[in-house]
């Protein structure tokens, strides 16, 4: 690690082998996140067995706690029982779940909650989701970063009409504390296509086990939902088992693909709503091997990696991941349906072609998307823009380039801290032949 003026900077482990590992992610920063916040609704005590213990998933639980819930237990395991919530300050850092489905659940606090976050999170868009709180009786102030929501213990709900391009969890956060607002709350969604539907899906499914009554509704001649609904009710404790986060699985699968090597994750589940498991689909386009057997994800990567056209709407997150492979691909790539991570933890879309640019890539913004075409990549710093997949796609790169300097790699402690230890401990247990 070399430091420079405050800043630091990581030498991107390369190899020249194929990588072989067994790699086991900890828990989902979406599941662990989501089942805290039924958790702080629910009558009774609720757990969290495999909880993500993270940024993003700290700043939910100092978030929660800052409103009267009590969270305790230890580490992963956690223990959550609600109380009378009441008024405090809340810091978002520049996680989107905190940030969207804290302040739907503030609306049921006695008294003022005032929110802040990074410098960064300031820009990411929220205006939708407090415009729709108001709508359902709440008083809030401000339209973005900080902002206060003036609890009274209870909000009326209802109908509401959003635009949701911009983001899933603003559909997400107004669901789940819907069910503790008088009349529940009907969202229907008014605009160009709402990105990362699974975990609208995810959503739903938490819900449901929760005994929440959901619904969702697609318009005539649509086949994709435009209205969900959630019935007013009582939240029921749950004790939880988080999955491993998928999405954080990717770049460390990605290291298989790029190597023509062999990596392995436990504990993949057979099914879920999380945008992650997708990465199959993606990396068998891209012509390695994937195969899943006794609950485990084994991906094969092939001598050289083909490129993809690939839409990734509904999967966005893994858009980081997906760009750092098709920058080491050997054919042009094209991903698509993405405009909207220019809200995410940066303009993912800028952030990405001029990094991959200033390592003599070939990239260029589409209005949706990234066209990626092949060119040597030659080494050099790459700026992490705060952004924890933008550091993982820096070491993805770094596997095959040279010299790669990845700026505060620290940053991926957001929903993955220990990354560059289980980066170099997949290295060091598993190149060879
Ligand atoms: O609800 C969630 O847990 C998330 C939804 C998605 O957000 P967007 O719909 O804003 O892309 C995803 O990208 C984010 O990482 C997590
Ligand atoms: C977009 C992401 O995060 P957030 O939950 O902060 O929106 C992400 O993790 O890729």
């Amino acid at each position: 690690m070399v430091q420079d003026g405050g800043v630091s900077y990581w030498s991107a482990p390369t190899t020249d082998g194929p990588v072989h590992a067994t790699v086991s992610l900890p828990g989902s920063k979406s599941i662990t996140n989501r089942a805290l916040i039924l958790a702080s609704l629910a009558e009774g005590t609720s757990r969290i067995n495999g909880a993500l213990r993270s940024r993003d998933t700290n700043l939910m639980i100092d978030g929660l706690r800052a409103l009267g819930v009590s969270i305790t237990g230890d580490d992963t395991e956690l223990v959550v029982e609600s109380g009378v919530l009441h008024g405090g300050a809340i810091d978002c850092g520049l996680a989107g779940t905190v940030m969207r489905f804290l302040p739907p659940l503030a609306a049921l606090a006695e008294g003022k909650v005032v929110f802040d976050g990074d410098e960064q999170a300031r820009l990411r868009p929220l205006g939708v989701i407090l415009e729709a709180l108001r709508v359902l009786g709440v008083q809030v102030s401000g339209n973005a970063l900080p902002f206060t929501v003036c609890g009274t213990g209870a909000a009326e709900g209802g109908h509401v009409e959003i635009d949701a391009s911009g983001s899933s969890q603003f559909v997400s956060g107004l669901l789940l504390s819907g069910a503790r607002y008088r009349h529940g709350v009907t969202i229907r969604h008014i605009g160009r296509p709402v990105p990362s539907m699974p975990h609208i899906e995810m959503t739903l499914a938490m819900l449901r086990s929760s005994g929440v009554q959901v619904g969702q509704d697609s318009s005539a001649g649509s086949a994709t939902p435009d209205t969900w609904q959630v019935q007013p009710g009582p939240v029921k404790a749950v004790d939880w088992t988080v999955e491993p986060d998928l999405s954080n699985a990717t770049p460390f699968l990605a290291a298989a693909a790029v190597t023509g090597g062999r990596v392995t994750i436990p504990h993949w589940p057979e099914t879920t709503t999380q945008a992650g498991d997708a990465i199959r689909g993606i990396l068998r386009q891209m012509g390695a091997e994937v195969g899943w057997a006794d609950g485990a994800l084994t991906v094969e990567g092939p001598a050289e990696l083909g490129g993809i056209d690939v839409d990734l709407h509904d999967i966005g997150e893994l858009a980081p991941t997906v760009a750092a492979l098709a920058a080491l691909a050997a054919a042009p790539s094209r991903l698509r349906g993405i405009a909207h991570l220019r809200g995410h933890e940066t303009d993912r879309l800028a952030a990405l072609s001029a990094e991959i640019n200033a390592l003599g890539g070939r990239v260029a913004e589409t209005e949706d998307g990234l066209a990626i075409e092949p060119a040597p990549l030659g080494g050099g710093t790459w700026h992490s823009y705060a952004d924890h997949r933008m550091a993982t796609a820096g070491a993805i790169l770094g596997l095959r380039v040279p010299d790669l300097m990845v700026e505060d790699i620290g940053t991926t402690g957001k929903t993955l801290p220990g990354f560059e230890s289980m980066w170099a401990r997949m290295l060091a247990t598993g190149v060879g032949s």
